[in-house]
C-alpha cells in the first residue's frame, strides 16, 4: 500500500493541535463501519490515529472489537453525539487535542442510526472549526442490504446526502448489476459523492484519508437548521461539562431502540441456538456482543446484521461474561430479556 503522506509536523505537540484532520465515518447499522475502522488502524503505518467511537447502546462493544489499537487512542462518547451539538462530543475532541503525544489524525465512528448533520455542525459551527479540519464524511453502505426504502430510515438517507465519499461495502455479497443499480441510485441522491467499493472495508487509505473532500459548508445550512442544533456553545478547554440527558431523544431516533443484556452466567449453547432460529423477534435488525457458552473456553463474538449472523471464536481478554446489545424497532425489552435469561445455564 502506498505510504500515506503525513503532513510535516513538529514531533513536539502543540496543544491544542490546530487544524487536525478529521474524518467522520457514518453508515447504517451493520454496514461495516467498525470493520473499516479496523482496516484503517491495521494499515495506518506511522500515522498516529486517534479514534472516537460513538455507540448506540449501553455497552461498548465496538471499541472492544478494535484491533491492535493503543487503548489510549480511543475516546468513547456513549449514546449522545448523534443527537445534537453537545458537550460530550466537543469534550471528547478536546481530550484528543489536549494530549501531549503527537496525533496526526482523528477518525470518528458514528452510530448506525445517526444523522451526521449534528456532528458536522459540531465541527463547523463551534470553536472546533478553528481547531480541526474536517477532511471528509465517509458513508459506508451495506451493498447487499441497502434498498431504496433505506430501511424506512430517514437517517440512512441523510447519511448518503452528507457523504463526500460513499463506500459500497460487502461487494462480495452482491452481483455487479446490483452494484450498478446502487451507484445509479446514489448518483441521484448525491451527484458529487466519490463512490468506492470494498469488501470488509479494504480500501487504500490514501483514497479515504487526507483527501480534502469535505463539501459541507456551514453557510449552506439555513438558520433554522443551525439554531435547532446549536446550543450557544462556548467551551473552555479545561472545563468538561456533562450533559448526558439525551437518551430518550435517542430512543425516538427513527424508532430504533437498543436493549443491553449482560450476565455472569454462561449461555447453554443449544438453548441459544434455538433462540436464534425460533425466538429471535423479526424486529431485531442488529445485534452484537461477546458470548460465553457453557461448553467452550473461548469467547464468541456474535454479529447479527439483518438476516445474517456469525459467531467468531477467539480468546477471552477479560473474565468470561455475556455482553450483548440488540437493536431494532418496537422491541419488547421485557420479553427479549426473559428469552435471553432462559438461554442461561441453570445455576446451582
Ligand atoms: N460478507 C461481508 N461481511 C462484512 C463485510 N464488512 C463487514 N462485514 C460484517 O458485517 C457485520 C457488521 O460489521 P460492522 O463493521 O460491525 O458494522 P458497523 O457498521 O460498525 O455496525 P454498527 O456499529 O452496529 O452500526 C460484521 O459481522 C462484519 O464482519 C463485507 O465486506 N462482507
Amino acid at each position: 500500500m502506498t505510504q500515506l503522506t503525513v503532513p510535516a509536523k513538529n514531533a513536539v505537540s502543540d496543544i491544542p493541535k490546530r487544524g487536525m484532520p478529521v474524518t467522520i465515518i457514518t453508515g447504517f447499522l451493520g454496514s461495516g463501519k467498525t470493520t473499516l475502522l479496523n482496516q484503517i488502524l491495521k494499515n495506518k503505518q506511522n500515522l498516529k490515529v486517534a479514534v472516537l467511537v460513538n455507540e448506540f447502546g449501553d455497552i461498548n462493544i465496538d471499541s472492544q472489537l478494535l484491533v491492535s489499537v493503543d487503548r489510549d487512542m480511543v475516546e468513547l462518547s456513549n449514546g449522545c453525539i448523534c443527537c445534537t451539538i453537545n458537550d460530550g462530543l466537543v469534550d471528547a475532541v478536546y481530550r484528543v487535542l489536549e494530549r501531549e503525544e503527537r496525533i496526526d489524525y482523528l477518525v470518528i465512528e458514528t452510530t448506525g442510526i445517526a444523522d451526521p448533520l449534528p456532528i458536522v455542525l459540531t465541527f463547523l459551527g463551534t470553536e472546533l472549526r478553528d481547531l480541526t479540519n474536517l477532511d471528509s464524511i465517509l458513508t459506508v453502505v451495506d451493498s447487499e442490504a441497502f434498498n431504496s426504502e433505506h430501511f424506512q430510515s430517514e437517517a440512512a438517507l441523510k447519511q448518503l446526502t452528507y457523504g463526500d465519499i460513499i463506500l459500497l461495502n460487502k461487494t462480495d455479497l452482491v452481483t455487479s448489476e446490483k452494484l450498478q443499480e446502487l451507484e445509479a441510485y446514489i448518483h441521484n441522491v448525491k451527484a458529487s459523492a466519490k463512490i468506492l467499493h470494498s469488501t470488509y472495508g479494504q480500501v487504500p487509505l490514501p483514497l479515504i484519508l487526507g483527501v480534502g473532500l469535505n463539501s459541507q459548508d456551514i453557510c449552506g445550512f439555513d438558520d433554522d437548521t443551525y439554531e435547532n442544533h446549536h446550543h450557544d456553545h462556548t467551551h473552555a478547554p479545561h472545563k468538561h461539562h456533562h450533559h448526558h440527558g439525551h437518551h430518550s431523544h435517542h430512543l425516538e431516533n427513527d424508532g430504533f431502540m437498543s436493549i443491553s443484556f449482560q450476565s455472569d452466567r454462561p449461555f447453554d449453547m443449544n438453548k441459544f441456538e434455538a433462540f436464534l432460529t425460533e425466538d429471535m423477534p423479526a424486529e431485531v435488525f442488529r445485534a452484537k456482543g461477546f458470548l460465553w457458552f457453557n461448553d467452550s473456553e473461548l469467547r464468541h463474538i456474535f454479529q447479527l446484521s439483518g438476516p445474517r449472523y456469525h459467531l467468531y471464536a477467539d480468546e477471552w481478554t477479560t473474565a468470561p461474561k455475556n455482553q450483548l446489545v440488540v437493536i431494532g424497532r418496537n422491541l419488547n425489552k421485557q420479553k427479549l430479556t426473559s428469552l435471553l435469561n432462559k438461554c442461561l445455564v441453570v445455576s446451582g
